[in-house]
């Protein structure tokens, strides 16, 4: 549905886009999950052809759309701010872009489709009232109806939760869901959000640098990712990473006890010298200090989450979060002992971050 290639994009030298190259199928919802200033908006904005790129090419449904203009491209787009028209009230902010010259409908067949649209997001009950009378989530209802009513190839939306308290954003996220299955449309949803993005996506582009730094399913991600800059992205708590060292065909990983056969990580790319070792935390055994055979770290926070608990270990070789249950009675300065089961974690190139070794996570 949506192609990108090689796009490059700089705003007065500060560059956005580094030459990101993005598929998005057709009917799907692809998650762009990246930090603040990673390119997503830059992403969105190319895709709908509302920013100049300096290079490359923005394909959509199979045609080659480059260089036309933002209306003739039929991709609606949602941003956090919900662009609304404030002088006007809710049905006629939905019905907005069905009044433009692209669209020849009647002021009836108009007034059916925003009543089925605001029934669709239950909106129906706040057509008459003025945009700036709303709630927050309200008008996100009514920025979503207004792209919605449109029934465009393609949703682009921009962080268009965040702005929602937690119950809200999940209730809309669903709905969002709700929606994709019922009118099959293709959504590219950028997020900084991991359990967003993960809750709602069928695929998920992990961006930052402005390039994409891999895409796939979550599934997918988890049991091979690409890199440091994915791991560090990826997960709640997000990877482990240790300073480590490959001699003598084991790592071995700095100030701590075990060494690794080489050989669990499949075929390593170097043969020698610093490695980061990167282990999902969930992976990662913790116990108490005197564990048999396991190296020690310190725990550095506790985070008491009432049912569970996420805990920081530092280690001489890198810190860690780890979500554990209550039962494990860690305090802050405790020493604990952790160990990484075989067959488990990845190897990093020290310098660059590409992940160096072969085998998939053991999961
Ligand atoms: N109009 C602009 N002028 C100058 N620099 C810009 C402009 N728009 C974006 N940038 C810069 O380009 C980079 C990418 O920005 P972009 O908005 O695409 O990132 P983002 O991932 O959407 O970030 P956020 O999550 O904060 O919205 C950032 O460094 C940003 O400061």
């Amino acid at each position: 549905m949506l192609q990108l290639k090689g796009l490059k994009k700089s705003y007065r030298g500060k560059t956005a886009l580094r030459g990101l190259d993005l598929t998005v199928n057709d009917n799907e919802i692809f998650a762009l999950l990246g930090p603040t200033g990673a390119g997503k908006s830059s992403t969105l904005l190319a895709s709908a052809g509302l920013i100049d790129l300096d290079a490359g090419r923005v394909d959509l449904a199979g045609r080659d759309v480059t260089e036309s203009d933002p209306g003739s491209r039929d991709i609606a787009i949602v941003f956090e701010g919900f662009n609304l028209l404030p002088v006007l009230d809710v049905k006629d902010n939905i019905a907005f872009a069905l009044r433009s010259p692209a669209f020849s409908e009647s002021e009836g067949e108009i007034s059916l489709r925003v009543g089925r649209t605001a029934e669709l997001l239950r909106i129906s009950h706040l057509l008459d009232r003025d945009v700036d009378t709303l709630s927050g989530g309200e008008r996100q209802r009514v920025a979503i109806a207004r792209a919605l009513v449109r029934r465009p190839v393609m949703f682009l939306l921009d962080e268009p939760l965040s702005a929602l308290d937690l119950k809200l954003r999940e209730g809309l996220r669903a709905e969002l869901r709700q929606i994709h299955r019922q009118h099959r449309s293709t959504m590219l949803y950028a997020t900084h959000d991991y359990h967003g993005a993960i809750a709602i996506a069928d695929r998920i582009g992990i961006i930052d640098g402005g390039v994409i730094q891999q895409a796939g399913t979550i599934e997918d991600i988890y049991r091979l990712p690409a890199n440091v800059v994915v791991g560090r992205l990826v997960g709640s708590p997000s990877m482990a990473f240790f300073e480590a060292g490959i001699e003598d065909g084991h790592v071995i990983v700095k100030g701590a006890r075990q060494r690794i056969p080489i050989g669990e990580f499949g075929t390593v790319a170097s043969g020698s010298g610093k490695v980061l070792l990167g282990v999902w935390p969930e992976d990662i055994e913790v116990g108490s200090a005197d564990a048999a055979g396991a190296s020690t770290g310190t725990i550095y926070a506790v985070d008491n989450r009432g049912f569970e608990r996420a805990i920081q270990v530092d280690t001489s070789g890198g810190s860690f979060r780890k979500v554990v249950p209550l039962s494990m009675r860690f305090t802050q300065g405790d020493a604990c002992s952790f160990r990484i089961p075989e067959g488990r974690g990845f190897l990093f190139d020290a310098a660059g971050g590409r992940r160096i070794s072969q085998a998939e996570g053991a999961r």
